[in-house]
């Protein structure tokens, strides 16, 4: 199985540097930060809308295929001429996420003192994220968003911008994720780092890059996969039946993308990423979530998954009822990735909110 590389080239990216320190909500700080984005369509002052990706995603929401997205983008249909993110009114921008491992800062890069950051990486919040982002922000001159989308993990961050800095947010899409981290996400991300620091290659997080532990990745992404469809589109696809190599349809499909994911993806950022997944509560230090909700100004809309296990609706609905708006439901068989797979819907909600 081939090694994750640090930068690798994944679309057009550019890269801002912004100056430290950035002090960091669970102590500690981060010298300055490294921000890996891309764009589309041409800012006017006022037509900015910021795209979040989720856990393993990036910036390139949609484009050509690359080395490090042989598909294309992964939300591809979104953005054009035309399309519900229109280029020709719309200035997009989608940063890659504070510890991750696209060109942002993250447990990968090279510390100051030209070491790879590794396990002194510090414990990032998803409130750390967004102000790393309102910096990327005030570098573009993006006073106020237009509209702040995002869903699952990118969702935690559309839903932070909107509760933190409701004066820059004009219009939220807030899809499949929730306002703090469930037990249940809890048990199934702690269960995918324990899979990851078991690799023997983990080494306290201080891995050889050209050799990293990709087993216990893979292992976790399988895991995590199984959480992000649903029992009944398995059942569909591949019942019980087995392959001529001998493997089970469904282990095989499960081997394929935690290969994927390993050839694409830094096991360190995986750690960092799910913890700020689990510390993930946007009502913590407001209140609670319903004092937090309250803040939010922005004109918006909650949609989630019928089908979505990890994040079920009942999450979006709490969301819903402190933004006093209806919760919309995607119809979907395919679970959390609902999200990512019906992109028409996510298009035709994007529409409806911007008009
Ligand atoms: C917001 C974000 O940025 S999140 C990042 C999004 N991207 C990812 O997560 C990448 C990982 N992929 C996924 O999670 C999902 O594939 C999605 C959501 C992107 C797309 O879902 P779908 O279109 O339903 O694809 P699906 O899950 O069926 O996977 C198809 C792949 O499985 C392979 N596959 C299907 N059955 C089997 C099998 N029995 N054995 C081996 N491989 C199989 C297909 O060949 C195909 O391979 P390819 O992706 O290399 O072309
Ligand atoms: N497939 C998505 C699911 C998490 O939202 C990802 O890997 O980021």
């Amino acid at each position: 199985m081939g090694g994750w590389v640090e930068g690798d080239p994944v679309g057009d990216r550019r890269f801002l540097d912004l100056p430290g320190p950035f002090p960091l909500e669970r102590g500690g700080q981060l010298p300055g930060v490294r921000v890996a984005y891309e764009t589309w369509g041409s800012f006017d002052g006022s037509n900015a809308v910021l795209v979040e990706h989720a856990l393993t995603g990036d910036s390139h929401v949609v484009g050509p295929a690359g080395p490090g997205h042989p598909t294309g983008g992964w939300w591809d249909g979104l953005i054009g001429p035309g399309r519900a993110l229109d280029t020709g009114r719309f200035f997009v921008v989608c940063p890659n996420v504070l510890g991750g491992c696209q060109g942002t800062t993250g447990p990968s890069s090279f510390a100051p003192d030209d070491g790879r950051w590794g396990s002194r990486f510090p414990e990032v919040t998803v409130g750390d994220q967004v102000r790393v982002e309102a910096a990327v922000a005030d570098a573009l001159g993006v006073a106020r968003w237009a509209c702040v989308v995002g869903g699952s993990m990118g969702g935690m961050r559309a839903l932070e911008w909107a509760v933190a800095l409701p004066e820059r947010v004009e219009t939220l899409l807030f899809l499949a994720s929730g306002a703090v981290a469930t037990a249940d996400q809890i048990g199934t991300q702690t269960t995918q780092q324990a899979a990851v620091r078991a690799d023997p290659r983990w080494s306290g997080g201080d891995y050889d890059p050209a050799d990293p532990p990709v087993d216990g990745l893979g292992i976790a992404r399988r895991i995590a996969h199984l959480t992000y469809r649903s029992a009944f589109e398995l059942g569909e696809r591949f019942g019980n039946s087995v392959q001529d190599d001998g493997r089970f349809a469904v282990a095989s499909y499960l081997d394929h993308h935690a290969d994927k994911l390993a050839r694409r993806f830094d096991p360190g950022s995986y750690v960092v990423l799910t913890e700020t997944m689990n510390t993930w509560d946007v009502g913590r230090d407001r209140g609670g979530v319903a004092a937090a909700l309250a803040r939010v100004t922005a004109r918006s809309l909650v949609a989630g998954v019928d089908s979505d296990r990890l994040y079920p609706l009942a999450l979006q609905q709490e969301v819903a009822d402190g933004l006093g708006v209806p919760l919309r439901v995607i119809s979907s068989p395919y679970g959390h990735d609902g999200f990512l797979i019906e992109v028409d819907a996510v298009g035709g909600l994007l529409r409806e909110l911007l008009g």
